[in-house]
């Protein structure tokens, strides 16, 4: 509990009372964020309006603390000094697609940061999620080192992707299907199908809130709810001229070098049509190099051209984190190998994943139940590899490395390895 004059409640996404404006509530909770982040300009009505749109489809909770000692006099007692929101949508877990309680706009003023402010949000909500039904809660993290403490663990990594096109650029495998550029707008109909399909097919990828579809259409562009002229797009069709993939993209200007052609977003449902995409961008005169944002750690671009060396990698940062609220429902939904079967042991230190399971593995899905305290554990993590473990971003022998997962001194790690370990790695190419 907050103590003092510090007060927690709940925003309505509405507009005020007889107006067809934001309510000076929202507008406080929706400034109060973009303070938090640095965007030092108060929201216009007209970007309040295209804010409290997409919140309301994606049905968010928002949650404020006020602190009632401030001097009404110097500020507005609606100002919050901390910002918490919260919406629902899914992850891929691998073999099923989940529930996820998705966890953003996290702020504390300075004023009143490191007295708990953000440990009494978050554990309450993640209770409360808990209580809902929800397997897992997911966050994209500004700091490595902030959410580890309350159980999530880093699932995905992303890099910026750099392809030089000076010259031709020489694809192993032979063009397929066709690229067809369309107004920004025309992906109105098209953006959210094709990243279910992305989503419904790749494991960590996360359920995508409605602003990606008004950056898609160039209703918003990078400054936030305000349109970009500057947004170009295309669609990949494949043989027999079905949507397979899109892209955006802006031209970076002409300097500084190289003169690049900065990709805004890249929806594939397809390796051949992520493949096909890169080829149409690698196609632009005057153009000497792009780049794309959100791929995966281990991008399989270099190994499609003959001169691997154009393609570069940069800013590699933590990508999603995931926090396991109910074992057996996350682990259900996880992709094995093989059949065999081993009790795993939680610790957990908000006490909501805690406990022993049993995994009962058969061709490679399982069956997940609680046990009781005394059964004897096969391997024991803390709450935070369990992300990883669930994810399969690390191999059972490098949980073990790290020291994250501890096998017991019976147990034949190369049988666990032979159930865990997956192929590739887990990629989710959105951030909230
Ligand atoms: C999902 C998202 O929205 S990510 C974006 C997070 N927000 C930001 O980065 C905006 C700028 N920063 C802030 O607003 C705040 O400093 C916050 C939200 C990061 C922290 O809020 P606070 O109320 O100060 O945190 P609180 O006092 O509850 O601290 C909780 C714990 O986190 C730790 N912690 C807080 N901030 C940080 C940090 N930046 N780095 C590392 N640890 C941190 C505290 O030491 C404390 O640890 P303990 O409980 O184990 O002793």
């Amino acid at each position: 509990m907050l103590g003092g004059h510090l007060r927690i409640g709940n925003v309505a996404v509405e507009r005020g009372a007889d107006t067809d404006v934001a309510s000076p509530g929202y507008a406080a909770w929706v400034n109060g964020v973009w303070e938090g982040f640095y965007h030092y300009k108060p929201a216009s009505d007209g970007q309040l309006e295209q804010m409290l749109q997409s919140h309301q489809a994606d049905e968010r909770v928002l949650t404020a603390v006020w602190d009632d000692s401030r001097p009404r006099d110097l500020v507005d007692p609606l100002v919050p000094v901390a910002t918490y929101g919260t919406f629902a949508k899914t992850l891929n877990i691998g073999a099923a697609v989940v529930p996820a309680h998705l966890v953003t706009s996290v702020t504390v003023r300075p004023t009143h940061r490191r007295r708990g402010i953000l440990r009494e949000l978050m554990s309450a909500d993640l209770s409360r999620a808990k209580q809902a039904g929800y397997p897992v809660a997911a966050l994209t993290a500004s700091e490595a080192t902030i959410y580890g403490r309350f159980g999530f663990g880093r699932v995905t990594e992303t890099q910026t992707l750099h392809l030089d096109v000076r010259g031709d650029v020489r694809f192993h495998a032979p063009a397929t299907g066709s690229m067809v550029q369309l107004a920004p707008g025309k992906l109105a109909g098209i953006a959210n199908g094709v990243f279910e399909r992305f989503h419904s097919t790749r494991r960590g990828s996360v359920g995508r809130q409605e602003a990606y579809l008004r950056h898609a259409t160039g209703a918003w562009g990078e400054e936030g709810p305000e349109p970009e002229p500057k947004l170009r797009a295309a669609v990949y069709l494949d043989g027999s001229g079905e949507i397979q993939g899109y892209v955006t993209y802006v031209f970076g200007g002409w300097d500084p070098k190289p003169i690049t052609l900065k990709v805004r977003d890249l929806v594939a449902a397809t390796e051949v049509a992520r493949r096909e995409i890169f080829r149409f961008l690698a196609s632009f005169d005057l153009i000497e190099s792009v780049s794309c944002p959100f791929a995966a750690a281990n991008d399989p671009l270099p190994w499609a051209l003959e001169n691997p060396a154009r393609v570069g990698f940069s800013e590699r940062e933590h990508g999603l984190w995931v926090r396991v609220l109910d074992v057996p429902a996350a682990f259900d939904a996880r992709e094995y190998r093989g059949t065999g079967s081993f009790t795993l042991a939680v610790t957990d230190p908000l006490g909501l994943a805690d406990g022993r399971y049993g995994l009962e593995i058969r061709d490679g899905r399982a069956t997940v139940t609680a046990l009781a305290e005394a059964s004897p554990a096969d391997a024991t993590c803390d709450v935070v590899a369990l992300a990883p473990l669930l994810l399969g971003s690390c191999d059972t022998a490098g949980l073990i490395a790290a020291g994250l997962l501890e096998p017991s001194s019976h147990t034949s790690v190369a049988a666990l390895a032979a159930l865990l370990d997956l192929p590739g790695v887990p990629h989710a190419i959105n951030g909230f």
